[in-house]
């Protein structure tokens, strides 16, 4: 980074510091599902964030995703398990348009088709993906990670690398408070440990304000604390967004059901079971499929 950019970076982190200090500390913000609907934005009116239908993706004659049905609601957070090869990625790669399936129909909202858009539209409209490997940029700081990821945002993208507005300087309050980095404001994320730079990739995301979060694997390789504090972010932004999460940790997904929210386990390309973490842990067919082995 030239020395310029340095300097550029603490000015504009100062002016953060100065802001939060005026309007004393990060206040809540409100749900965003509930404001009106333009044309080209995802209705959530009927409380559907997201349907699969009958969704087959076949390569070379083997299907990956077998006719897979599936709907998540708006603010819900689901947990999907499923042995190796299941279909878990197939069907992220689906939703965010990396991947075409042969049939089937992927909506978003009850109005957005989604197999009719690029990569890039769809996550202009609202669904972020997390990879399991973090990518955040090393050599910038927390704060500038964040900034870029408000870069992204086509609205906010002219406006930026002047001064940020107050309200932007509110959202990377708000963003590095949840996720925990707000004494790391100023650090280099290539010194942040595994756990923190996943939470600064997820920060990123929400600098986008999705509505739909799609997390793979997001507490591979985390400590036991880290994955503890992992589950309380994710719990913390259910109801505000979706969050889809693929994950193996069994543990975790104990702590992020609670006891009472619906899995989804899938195997060979569809949904072989939906209910609470003990209903699908009972079952005999996941049992034999998955869990008992
Ligand atoms: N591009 C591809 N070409 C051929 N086969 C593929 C391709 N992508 C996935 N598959 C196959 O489709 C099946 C589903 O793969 P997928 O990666 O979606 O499963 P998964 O549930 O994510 O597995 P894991 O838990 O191991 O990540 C696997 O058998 C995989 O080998």
């Amino acid at each position: 980074m030239t020395p310029d950019l340095q300097t550029a970076g603490a000015e504009r982190l100062q002016h953060w510091r100065e802001h939060e200090q005026t309007r004393g500390g990060s206040g809540g913000r409100s749900a965003s599902f509930g404001r009106p609907v333009r044309g080209d934005e995802p209705d959530f009116a009927h409380g559907v964030a997201l349907y699969l239908d009958d969704i087959t993706v076949s390569f070379d004659g083997f299907r990956a995703l077998n006719a897979l049905s599936l709907a998540i609601n708006v603010g819900e957070l689901r947990c999907i398990i499923g042995p190796n090869g299941a279909g878990k990625t197939t069907m992220m790669d689906v939703i965010t348009g990396k991947t075409r399936p042969d049939a089937g129909s992927a909506t978003f909202g009850q109005n957005i088709d989604l197999l009719r858009l690029r990569e890039n539209a769809i996550a202009q409209i609202g669904i972020g993906r997390k990879f399991q490997k973090p990518t955040v940029y090393e050599q910038l700081s927390v704060f500038e990670n964040l900034e870029l990821a408000l870069a992204a945002d086509r609205r906010v993208r002219a406006s930026l690398f002047s001064r940020l507005s107050g309200e932007q300087l509110d959202r990377i309050g708000e963003v590095m408070a949840l996720i925990h980095l707000t004494a790391q404001a100023q650090r280099t994320a290539g010194l942040l440990s595994h756990g923190q730079k996943q939470w600064l990739e997820i920060g990123m995301l929400l600098m986008q304000d999705p509505k739909l979060l799609l997390l793979d694997e997001p507490v591979a390789g985390m400590t036991d604390e880290e994955t503890e504090r992992t589950a309380e972010l994710f719990l913390s932004l259910e109801g505000q967004h979706s969050l889809v999460v693929v994950e193996h940790d069994m543990k975790f997904v104990e702590q992020l059901t609670e006891g009472w929210k619906k899995v989804t386990v899938l195997h060979e390309g569809r949904v072989l079971a939906e209910g609470t973490l003990s209903d699908v842990q009972a079952n005999q067919q996941v049992v034999e499929v998955y869990l008992g082995r």
